[in-house]
């Protein structure tokens, strides 16, 4: 006590002891003294645990972590999503606004809000049935599956780190086991789950820098896979390729592949002017063998030779690989002019400086020690007599598929396609879908007979046609005027 009194400071806290002690009758030093010794209690607890717990880890916990830029962890965070976490809040989250692929049809259904006087309608009050998920980011989750505890972890590097989808940090799952069984089946369920939710949709990925500029594939699209049917080209080199492709993904060619020492690979060449249907077939193939897009370009500024070869070896072992303006590798033969240089002057492939991926560099990412067995390479060109005899021999371009600016017939089937939907709904009697479909017919011949062959792609076409979506007639009435205001701007 003589203590407080010595100092101003000590004699206040004095008063204020002896003011706690005769008001509530306790003494508040031996209370703080307790409080002490409970704190100092729960802190060694706690160092005990985590040195039980490192302990444990190291012997009979099994232990699985996850990367970032791994497909599997986007479906394990969406397995998450989908189960455990939809019955516990998580400690820390990150809030994300996802479209639904659905979303238009929910769209079509909405009453539409309040159209103008002239019909105009604001969508700014209309649901666009986009949502809000919440993902785990950080903290932990102890869940069960089959019988087995699982946990969860997701911990940024620093505390302090900004949410940021570039810089997810790695998943983590534990279980008590000496096996990694339990996690394998839950990983194995996680990627059933996924296919299933995924099986009419197909994801494309791109490259994409993260904040340390370390280039990575990240899912740039889930989309409704293209009917293969909504794609006009030649039905022999349709079959061609689609034959082709199914033979090459069977189980029995990986093997014979094997058997006789040959890279299990296989290579088509897309070419063709601009806007005649190469990427829509690249995308209508992947919906048809249910496998996803990994899509590289040689004129992304931002991507390195080595970089390109190291995410060219990332690809999964089936996918399908778009490799576009694949001329633009510096692979000039010096016949610029030839005829089936189809890109436009001025346009991106003439300018070859804008790639850093040098022929050799190419070639060895598509066939080197490290390429991925098992993809499929559909590389797209505008200029096809510009590429190097060494890109476009047997084992690296299998089948040459030449997209043409379209014939009559393909005119009319663009012009069909887009409009045969018109009449097959309930609205109208099995008679009345009959007549529409005849004068569909007979518009489609018209509206091809207008149009100079071989002149404009289909993408042109399709601009057009798209002013009168639900318009056949006027779409007819109106094309040759069409004609002559392009036959004006060239
Ligand atoms: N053969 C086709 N069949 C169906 N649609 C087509 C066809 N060609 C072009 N289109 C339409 O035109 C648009 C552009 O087509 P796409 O991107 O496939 O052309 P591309 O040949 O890959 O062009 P680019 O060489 O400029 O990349 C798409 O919306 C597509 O629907």
């Amino acid at each position: 006590m003589s203590m407080f009194t010595r100092h101003p400071v000590s004699g206040v806290l004095y008063a204020l002891v002896e003011f706690v002690r005769k008001t509530l009758n306790v003494d508040p030093v031996v209370f703080v003294n307790s409080g002490l010794i409970v704190v100092g209690l729960a802190t060694s607890l706690r160092s005990v645990g985590n040195v039980l717990y490192s302990y444990a880890e190291k012997t009979c916990l099994s232990t699985v972590h996850v990367r970032a830029e791994d497909p599997l962890y986007d479906d394990i965070v969406r397995w998450m999503n989908d189960h455990a976490f939809q019955r516990r809040n998580f400690l820390s989250v990150l809030a994300q606004t996802t479209n639904r692929s659905d979303s238009d049809k929910a769209l079509i259904r909405a009453p539409l809000a309040h159209p103008n006087s002239d019909g105009l309608v604001s969508y700014r009050e209309v649901d666009d049935n986009s949502f809000l998920e919440l993902k785990p980011f950080r903290g932990s989750r102890l869940f069960r599956f089959k019988r087995t505890w699982i946990l969860f972890s997701h911990t940024a590097s620093s505390p302090e780190s900004v949410p940021h989808v570039d810089t997810n940090p790695p998943l983590k799952l534990q279980c008590l086991s000496l096996s990694l069984a339990p996690i394998k089946n839950f990983l194995d369920e996680v990627r059933a789950y996924s296919r299933q939710v995924s099986v009419s949709s197909i994801t494309v990925y791109r490259t994409k820098p993260n904040s340390r500029d370390h280039i990575r594939w990240s899912s740039a699209a889930s989309r409704p896979s293209r009917d293969i049917s909504t794609v006009i080209l030649d039905k022999q080199k349709k079959q061609t390729i689609l034959r082709d492709i199914n033979e090459y993904l069977h189980p029995h060619t990986r093997q014979w592949y094997a058997n006789h020492g040959i890279p299990y690979r296989r290579g088509y060449l897309f070419s063709g002017p601009p806007g005649t249907g190469k990427t829509s077939l690249a995308s209508a193939i992947a919906g048809v063998f249910g496998l996803d897009i990994y899509v590289l370009s040689l004129l992304d500024p931002s991507m390195t030779e080595s970089q390109f070869s190291r995410m060219f070896s990332e690809v999964p072992t089936r996918c399908v690989v778009l490799l576009e303006d694949v001329d633009a590798a510096g692979l000039d033969r010096g016949d610029l002019g030839s005829s089936e240089d189809f890109s436009q002057p001025g346009s991106a492939t003439r300018t070859l400086a804008n790639t850093s991926v040098s022929l050799s560099g190419l070639l060895n990412a598509i066939d080197g020690v490290s390429s991925q067995e098992g993809r499929i390479l559909i590389m797209t060109t505008n200029s096809p007599q510009r590429l190097d005899r060494a890109l476009i021999r047997p084992g690296r371009v299998d089948i040459h598929i030449r997209f043409e600016l379209p014939s009559q017939e393909e005119l009319r089937d663009l012009f069909l396609s887009l409009y045969s939907d018109m009449f097959q709904n309930a609205e109208f009697s099995s008679k009345e879908q009959e007549k529409g479909t005849a004068r569909l017919n007979e518009l489609a011949v018209q509206f091809a007979e207008c149009l100079p062959e071989r002149q404009y792609s289909l993408a042109e076409v399709q601009g057009f046609l798209l002013q009168y979506k639900r318009q056949p007639e006027e779409a007819c009435d109106n094309v040759k005027s069409w004609v002559e205001e392009m036959e004006y701007e060239k």
